[in-house]
């Protein structure tokens, strides 16, 4: 163990590796911070000047336990740098790419990737370990290995190596998973899987399953797609049990103590940079239609609408004008403890619900809103919504909160109250029973 650990951390001559890390966002800085710590000379590379200027001052630009004190104490320690300079990634042993790989329509936009490729391929040397971690299509790490190729001249397999190593982490629990998540790689050659395999082993306790970049791409877009279904599964169980006057939640606790059942849990939506588009990323070199992950997709991207239609008949119920309606969302994140809102739900519903009442108010610890305390938000409301489950929401005193509004409508999109409060009128996904 102590002679593979000094193979991976020192080269030939006895000198540090140095590790770039391409991309410092959800992904990249935690990894970066890993490989920090893990002994190796890390360089952070992004080009927002505004993030690598706050990483080098020791801050985090995103939210994640523990990130604050792991970077001040690399930043200080001087293992971590971040830059915007390309040319300070020479002489790199390793690059790790950790770019966003987003949608544009539902198609993926491989831009970012494409880009740092060919910032790699500004500094390349021969030898050197090119690991992409953005979750990609499959196909893609085989293309962008042609790609730095056709930049270079270099050949993979013989001048560099290139693997996929998709993140599997859950944003709240990084670092936890980042040391013991079991990880897939994949290299374009068996060289390029044996190196990165070596590289992770640096600081990832949980098993490493090597197998070919293709296969790599695939396994990791099909565990999103799995989750992504079934709360699609869940969510379509919640809109029945509307029909059927039952409480899901209670429905699903049940059914969950059946040793082959695991039912996921509905809501106002699926959100976050990965599960709203790896489908997508999944089907996009597909040469035939798949019918089941896309319904999936459009039962999980219906459900703000659902919820908006719950507010508009507790509104009518209550006896309240929609254009005279004030409306509190609590939430604007994709899911709880995080400030992330790519794709969230709760966003979508503020659009939907914003040209139809007379004001919507937003209120959210981690990440703003329309307004700073909750008491601001609340005070003569009409309605509230639950749109993201942070935990203080689960904590809130309805009772209490109910004297300072105008109407007492509470619509729960987030399955966190289980008791209706008393004297509230309310609705929640999969609430058939209220
Ligand atoms: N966020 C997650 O929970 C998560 C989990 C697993 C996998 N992933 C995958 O990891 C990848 C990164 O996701 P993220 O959430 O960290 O994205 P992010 O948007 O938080 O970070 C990406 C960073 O890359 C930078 N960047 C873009 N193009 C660049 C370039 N050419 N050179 C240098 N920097 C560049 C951006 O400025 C940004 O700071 C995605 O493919 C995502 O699907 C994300
Ligand atoms: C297979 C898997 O586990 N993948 C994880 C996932 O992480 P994530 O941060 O995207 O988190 P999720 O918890 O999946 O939430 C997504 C959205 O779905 C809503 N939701 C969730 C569960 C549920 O039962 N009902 C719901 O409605 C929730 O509110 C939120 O909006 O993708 C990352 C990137 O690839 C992975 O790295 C990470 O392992």
């Amino acid at each position: 163990m102590r002679i593979l650990k000094f193979c991976v951390l020192f080269d030939k001559l006895g000198v540090r590796m140095k590790i770039a890390v391409i991309g410092l966002g959800y992904i990249g800085l935690p990894t970066a911070i890993m490989f920090a710590e893990a002994g190796y000379e890390v360089i952070g590379f992004d080009v927002k000047k505004d993030v690598v200027d706050r990483i080098n001052s020791g801050k985090a630009h995103i939210v994640e336990p523990g990130i604050e004190e792991k970077l001040n104490k690399v930043v200080k320690e001087e293992r971590l740098k971040a830059t915007t300079k390309v040319e300070k990634l020479r002489g790199a042993n390793a690059f790790i790419i950790c770019v966003q790989t987003p949608l544009e329509g539902n198609k993926p936009n491989l831009i970012y990737l494409e880009n740092a490729i060919r910032s790699v391929a500004e500094v390349i040397d021969r030898g050197a370990l090119v690991i992409i971690e953005s979750t990609v299509p499959p196909g893609t790490t085989i293309k962008m290995a042609k790609l730095l190729e056709s930049l270079t001249g270099f050949r993979e397999g013989v001048d560099f190596y290139m693997a996929h190593a998709p993140e599997r982490v859950m944003p709240g629990r990084i670092f936890y998973e980042l040391v013991y998540n079991s990880r897939v790689i994949g290299g374009v050659s068996e060289k390029a899987t044996e190196l990165a395999v070596k590289l992770y082993k640096s600081f990832v306790k949980g098993e490493i399953y090597a197998t070919d970049a293709t296969t790599a791409e695939m396994i990791k877009l099909m565990e999103n797609t799995y989750r992504d279904v079934n709360i699609a599964l869940a969510n379509e169980f919640a809109l029945l049990a509307h029909q059927y006057g039952v409480n899901i939640f209670e429905a699903i606790r049940i059914a969950n103590t059946h040793p082959r059942v695991n039912i996921h849990f509905p809501g106002i939506g699926v959100g976050g940079h990965c599960l709203p588009k790896d489908p997508y990323l999944l089907l996009s070199n597909a040469k035939k239609e798949f019918g089941l992950i896309r319904l999936a997709r459009k039962i999980n991207e219906s459900m703000p609408k659902f919820v908006a239609t719950l507010l508009f008949e507790a509104l009518e119920e209550g006896g309240v004008e929609e254009r005279e309606a004030v409306v509190t969302v609590l939430g604007l994140a994709y899911k709880g403890g995080t400030d992330d809102i790519r794709n969230s739900p709760a966003l979508t519903f503020v659009k939907l619900i914003r040209d139809r009442v007379l004001e919507v108010r937003t209120y959210d610890p981690y990440v703003g809103g329309t307004h700073k305390s909750l008491e601001d938000a609340i005070v003569e409301a009409d309605a509230v919504v639950i749109a993201t489950d942070h935990p203080e929401f689960k904590e809130l005193n309805w009772e209490e909160i109910g004297r300072l509004m105008r109407h007492k409508i509470l619509i729960d999109g987030r399955g966190i109250v289980s008791n209706p409060p008393k004297g509230f009128i309310f609705k929640g996904v999969g609430r058939g029973d209220v």
